[in-house]
């Protein structure tokens, strides 16, 4: 499986974290940044994620931020994303079930590290139920 990832300043140490893990698991990551912890914008490092998701270049992308607020709001902005935050295993796992989520946002200053580690795990072993759900994802674009 391919995985897009992207995270701004306050990401950096998890998104190390997390792709070591995957890594370590087989997964095929592309890393778009930052990689330090200077302050940087977070759109610059999330449009590339959600452009990889978009064109079916990667399964799902996994963004991480202080809030995970910034990284959704931008990634939500391409048409074919649905970028859920999740701060639990248990919203995790609906944000897939039901919602589809092609990509995960994950708040780093709000949730461990391990924390993380595990959502990501739901994440990607999670399936969509399709049945209600789909109409209502279907619904999601502004085209409809
Ligand atoms: O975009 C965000 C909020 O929605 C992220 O949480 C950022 O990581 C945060 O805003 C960065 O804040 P900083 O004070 O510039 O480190």
């Amino acid at each position: 499986m391919k995985i897009a990832i992207g995270n701004d300043h306050a990401g950096t140490d998890y998104k190390f974290a997390i792709v070591k893990h995957l890594e370590a698991k087989g997964y095929t990551i592309t890393n778009y940044g930052t990689d330090t912890n200077n302050s940087v914008d977070y759109p610059d490092f999330v449009h590339p994620v959600a452009t990889d998701v978009e064109n079916k270049a990667v399964d799902f992308g996994i963004l991480i931020c202080g809030s995970a607020n910034g990284v959704a709001m931008t990634a939500n902005k391409h048409q074919q994303v649905r970028a859920g935050v999740c701060w639990t295993k248990e919203i995790t796992e609906l944000t897939r079930q039901h919602n589809n989520a092609n990509i995960i946002c994950i708040p780093a200053r709000y949730t461990a590290v391990q924390q993380a580690i595990a959502m990501v795990e739901v994440f990607l072993d999670t399936t969509f139920e399709g049945g209600r759900h789909q109409n209502r994802v279907d619904k999601i674009p502004l085209s409809c």
